[in-house]
């Protein structure tokens, strides 16, 4: 009998342009939600984005209630749940960059409401994601979270953000080369199981964005659309695998261990595009494949060194040969790099 089952979400409502911040009102009147809405944003993005999206639902007479969290926590998760039950909310909304996103989606699946994605910069590929990433101790946890039954991206927002969270978003995506590479060993070596959907879909989406480079420019608000359409598609093949596996791999696990050795050095998308190299140079040796990883960072204007991250040469090879014990996830890591492997892969791509 054939008793596989399989359940794929994904968001109904994918609104990408100027100025629709202030339809987030129409795309969640149009999913039939009730109730007061909870903001879940960060001290920039509520000034940038929450505080109009807050003036948008007060324009149609319901009030939300704003919670700002600073950090990719437990504990931040359990506040906002705390304060949504105590504000009886309806729905919640998480305005900002990939932090307050996956508080909100991961409070979302515990309290059983609905989830609205507004991203305030294309920093990531968790907009769309059914999963939320937290650190704790020496551990990162994927966690399984409540995907988004819409996701609103103005690109007005996101283009006048800082250019590097946008070309972050690149790396993050340009990544997904390396992250396949390992789900597929995983797949080959410990029988992992893998989906060649969203394997295919994952890295087609990085060679669209790095075929389509030269659109993506400081100034250009259609970069803005062009990215975000990439990251939401991204996100959608972690939707159909229903895991990160797609999009994070080891190039994932060093900058998971880079947020522990070095916290807030560089941002996310950056630190695992520079893993990415290294990672692409584990796998396919020095044949000059990790130089097409290199160059595509290059083109963009995403730091491939770690001097361009804001590290020392340390760092690199505490966070390299330590990756594989952060997370039970089979990768081209194995048992761990040695630190003498370190320093050469380190060394020949240009990272050191
Ligand atoms: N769940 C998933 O599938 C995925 C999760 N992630 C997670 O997402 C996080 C990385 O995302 P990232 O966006 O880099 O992290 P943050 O949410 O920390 O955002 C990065 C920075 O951008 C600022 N910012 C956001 N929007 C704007 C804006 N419009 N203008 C100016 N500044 C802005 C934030 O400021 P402020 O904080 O003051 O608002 C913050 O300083 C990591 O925790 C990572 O693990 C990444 C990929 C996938
Ligand atoms: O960042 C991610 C995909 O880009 C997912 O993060 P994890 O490594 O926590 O699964
Ligand atoms: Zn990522």
């Amino acid at each position: 009998m054939f008793d596989k089952s399989t359940w794929i979400r994904l968001p109904r409502n994918v609104v990408v342009g100027h100025d629709v911040l202030e339809e987030t009102t129409d795309a969640v009147a149009e999913l039939h939600l009730d109730g007061q809405p909870l903001l879940v944003t960060s001290p920039t993005a509520r000034a940038v984005a929450a505080e109009r999206v807050a003036e948008s639902f007060a324009a149609t007479g319901t009030e939300p209630v704003t919670v700002v969290v600073e950090e990719a926590s437990f504990s931040a998760v359990e506040r906002v749940v705390g304060t949504a039950r105590d504000e009886g909310a309806g729905f919640l909304v998480g305005v900002g960059g990939g932090k307050p996103i996956d508080i909100a989606k991961m409070a979302s699946d515990t309290l059983e409401l609905g989830f609205v994605s507004v991203p305030t910069a294309a920093s990531h590929d968790g907009i769309v994601s059914g999963r939320g990433s937290v650190p704790e101790g020496d551990t990162r946890h994927s966690v399984a979270a409540e995907p988004p039954l819409a996701v609103v991206a103005d690109t007005g927002v996101i283009a006048d953000a800082p250019w590097e969270l946008t070309t972050a978003g690149c790396a993050d995506i340009i990544s997904n080369y390396t992250a396949v590479r390992d789900w597929q060993l995983a797949h080959r070596l410990q029988n992992v199981e893998y989906s060649e959907y969203a394997g295919a879909l994952s890295r087609m989406t990085a060679e669209m964005l790095v075929d389509n480079a030269d659109s993506i420019k400081k100034g250009l608000e259609e970069s803005a659309w062009v990215v975000m359409k990439a990251l939401v598609s991204s996100g959608v093949a972690m939707s159909i695998a229903d895991s990160s596996r797609p999009a994070s791999g080891a190039e994932h696990l060093f900058s998971h261990q880079l947020d522990r050795i070095a916290p807030g050095a560089a941002l996310h998308g950056h630190q695992v595009g520079v893993g990415s190299v290294l990672t692409e140079y584990l796998h396919t040796g020095d044949d000059g494949r990790w130089r097409n990883i290199r160059d595509a960072l290059a083109r963009i204007g995403a730091p491939t060194t770690a001097d361009g991250l804001g590290v020392d040469d340390g760092a690199v090879i505490e966070a390299l040969t330590t990756a594989h014990e952060i997370r039970d996830r089979y990768t081209i890591l194995g048992n761990g790099v040695n630190e003498a492997a370190a320093h050469e892969v380190a060394t020949v791509t240009g990272v050191i």
